[in-house]
């Protein structure tokens, strides 16, 4: 952790809303005035769409397995060095990971590929990470040690895996078939790499559908907000304003001492009601901690 280069980090499944949960901490950060270096999780996948069929096909001929979610297909090393490089220094070097034809003209590349790597974070006040593995913890990596505020986006599992299949068969070009045997395949690494993730994180925010999704194998939508209410879990909750909370988010309620409980169309007042001060908090570190550098300096 740093105060001088703070590092944001956004963990969840495939499908769990990572991505979609950006748009709300990049209004976050613009309404402070935070300038933020946005790092894709998915970079530091180890192989192309192509390589990673390869392997599948290996994985299946020697009787093994190979996920997106374990360590076999991303490169911990590469992330825990971007965090360790960035909390020291305010610098990195990043790459994307290209989902679809929309992301991947822009670079005159093919889904499924990734961007060449590139310098980053000169000038910036915060890294921000989206993806699979922001708080992973290994025998041999420890990524989340260098997070100043990991953030769990965690829908129930049917949720999560009604959200994946209508984003990759709509938007990734993936057969329904393929997907639900990624989910399958997935499973002993989502055990191992993702879900210990969210007993680290500071804050969960859980969307529970309101409507049936006991098959979410043939699912042909995804709930909406209205749909659902969202647990929202926090890690440390000695300091945390819920008397304020409740007053501002209609329909809000405690399940436990550390949960509160919002119907699915406030997540996002909640979560900028949530995120916002605990952004404010680790921008005043940052400042305390290069005036306190700039002081030593002039000694
Ligand atoms: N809160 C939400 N309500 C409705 N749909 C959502 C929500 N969050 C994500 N989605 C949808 O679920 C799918 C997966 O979201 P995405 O952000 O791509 O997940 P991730 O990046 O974690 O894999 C997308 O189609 C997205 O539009
Ligand atoms: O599991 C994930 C994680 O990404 P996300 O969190 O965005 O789902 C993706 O499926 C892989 O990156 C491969 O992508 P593709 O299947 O498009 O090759």
């Amino acid at each position: 952790m740093s105060s001088r280069n703070p590092i944001i980090a956004v963990t969840g499944s495939s499908g769990a809303g990572t991505s979609t949960t950006t748009d709300a901490f990049e209004h976050i950060f613009r309404t402070l005035g935070i300038t933020s270096v946005n790092v894709e999780g998915d970079s530091f996948h180890r192989f192309s769409r192509q390589e990673m069929d390869l392997e599948k096909r290996k994985a299946r001929e020697d009787g093994t397995n190979i996920s997106y979610f374990g360590d076999k297909a991303n490169d911990f090393d590469a992330l825990e060095r971007l965090f360790k490089g960035y909390s020291e220094t305010g610098k990195g070097r990043m790459r994307r990971y290209l989902h679809t034809f929309d992301e991947a003209v822009p670079y005159n590349q093919m889904p499924g590929t990734f961007t060449p790597w590139e310098e980053l974070g000169e000038g910036t006040d915060i890294l921000f990470y989206e993806g699979l593995h922001g708080g992973v913890v290994t025998e041999k990596n420890d990524v989340a040690q260098y997070v100043d505020l990991l953030i769990g986006m965690v829908p129930i599992v049917n949720l999560e895996w009604i959200q994946k299949i209508i984003r990759d068969t709509n938007q990734r070009g993936h057969s329904r078939e393929a997907v639900t045997h990624s989910i399958v395949r997935s499973m002993d690494d989502y055990i191992n790499f993702i879900t210990p993730q969210f007993s680290r994180t500071h804050v969960n925010f859980q969307r529970v559908p309101t409507v049936d999704t006991s098959n979410p194998f043939s699912a042909k939508a995804i709930p909406s907000l209205d749909e659902s209410f969202v647990v929202i879990r926090f890690r440390e909750s000695e300091n945390i304003d819920f008397p304020f909370y409740l007053s501002m988010i209609d329909g809000a309620f405690m399940s436990r001492v550390n949960t509160l409980v919002v119907p699915g169309g406030k997540m996002g007042l909640a979560m900028e009601l949530i995120l916002t001060p605990l952004i404010k908090e680790l921008m005043v570190k940052k400042q305390q901690a290069n005036q306190q550098l700039d002081w030593m300096s002039d000694l």
